[in-house]
């Protein structure tokens, strides 16, 4: 049957997603739809996908509500290649920007918003013209791989950190090697990542810190999407990688530029552990109706 499937094109710093409402869970696209709708020559073209549906219409949302039985959404994410992830920095802010223009959020200043995610409830905030999301705690995934990518001279011990996504961290020696390596290709790990895994190249700022900031550029392979101008999760993976690297007495505020702009990242200690924060815009730039076949 033939459907007409309404979209909204967002970003947060150039990381695109099509975004949809499904609230009852009744429309689910398949793997090849997704990369289809996500192909920037033949579809929308995009880095992602995003569903909007109510956690308790979605079998992945029955988690979330027991976790907090307040997270009535679910972001249900999917990168480009038509593979799902547990979690995405910057479409959750995108996607908090959706529910609030297509009437299905109320989201008042200094409210706390949870969404489910296929990684856990996340809490939202209105920050500045953007929002702060918490990521939740985090954690070293114990794993140390070495990353080769092309046009990089030699393999480069990786960090591996999972904010709720998996991610590998490597830092480069200076800007030629930041903006020569050729992230067409995907960067290979030895030994591979299970699940695969979202690959961040980081350069400090001189100095790397100022009035108390950490600085640093980064730019990302993402698992299932390829090079993307900016990635949440990787940029909260980034930060957490230099902070462990610089070791006692570094920052717990952190800048990170990406090619696609600019997004901060915050730890801070709660009951349950160190959480970390992602902050950054949120902007959603035209509507269309697609006809699925
Ligand atoms: N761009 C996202 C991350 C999207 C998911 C990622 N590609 C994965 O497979 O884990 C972000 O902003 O965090």
């Amino acid at each position: 049957m033939a459907i007409d499937l309404h979209f909204t094109k967002g970003h947060g710093t150039g990381n695109d997603f099509v975004l949809f409402a499904d609230p009852d869970g009744e429309l689910e696209l398949t793997p090849e739809q997704i990369s289809a709708i996500c192909d920037r020559h033949f579809g929308v073209g995009a880095d992602g996908i995003i569903r909007a549906v109510r956690s308790r219409n979605l079998a992945d949302g029955a988690a979330a509500l027991a976790e907090d039985p307040d997270a009535e959404w679910f972001m249900d994410y999917w990168n480009s290649d038509g593979t799902v992830s547990e979690m995405c920095g910057n479409g959750i802010r995108v996607y908090a920007r959706f529910l609030i223009e297509q009437g299905l959020l109320a989201f008042a200043e200094g409210d706390s918003v949870a969404i489910g995610t296929r990684g856990g409830v996340r809490d939202l905030q209105r920050s500045g013209t953007g929002f702060q999301v918490d990521l939740g705690r985090w954690k070293l995934d114990g794993t140390e791989p070495l990353v080769r990518a092309r046009e990089l001279s030699v393999a480069r011990p990786g960090l591996g950190i999972n904010v709720g996504n998996p991610h590998v961290v490597v830092a480069l020696a200076d800007e030629d090697e930041l903006a020569g390596i050729d992230l067409t290709v995907v960067p290979i790990l030895e030994p591979e990542a299970p699940e695969g895994a979202n690959v961040e190249f980081v350069l400090p700022h001189e100095p790397l810190v100022h009035d108390g900031v950490g600085r640093i550029r980064m730019r990302v392979h993402e698992r299932g999407s390829g090079e993307t101008l900016s990635c949440g999760t990787g940029a909260v993976a980034a930060a957490l990688a230099v902070r462990h690297w610089a070791g006692v007495g570094a920052p717990n505020e952190w800048r990170v530029d990406v090619p696609g702009g600019r997004v901060g990242v915050r730890m801070f200690p709660t009951e349950d552990g160190e959480h970390v924060a992602l902050s950054g815009p949120a902007d959603l730039v035209f509507d269309g109706v697609l006809g699925l076949g």
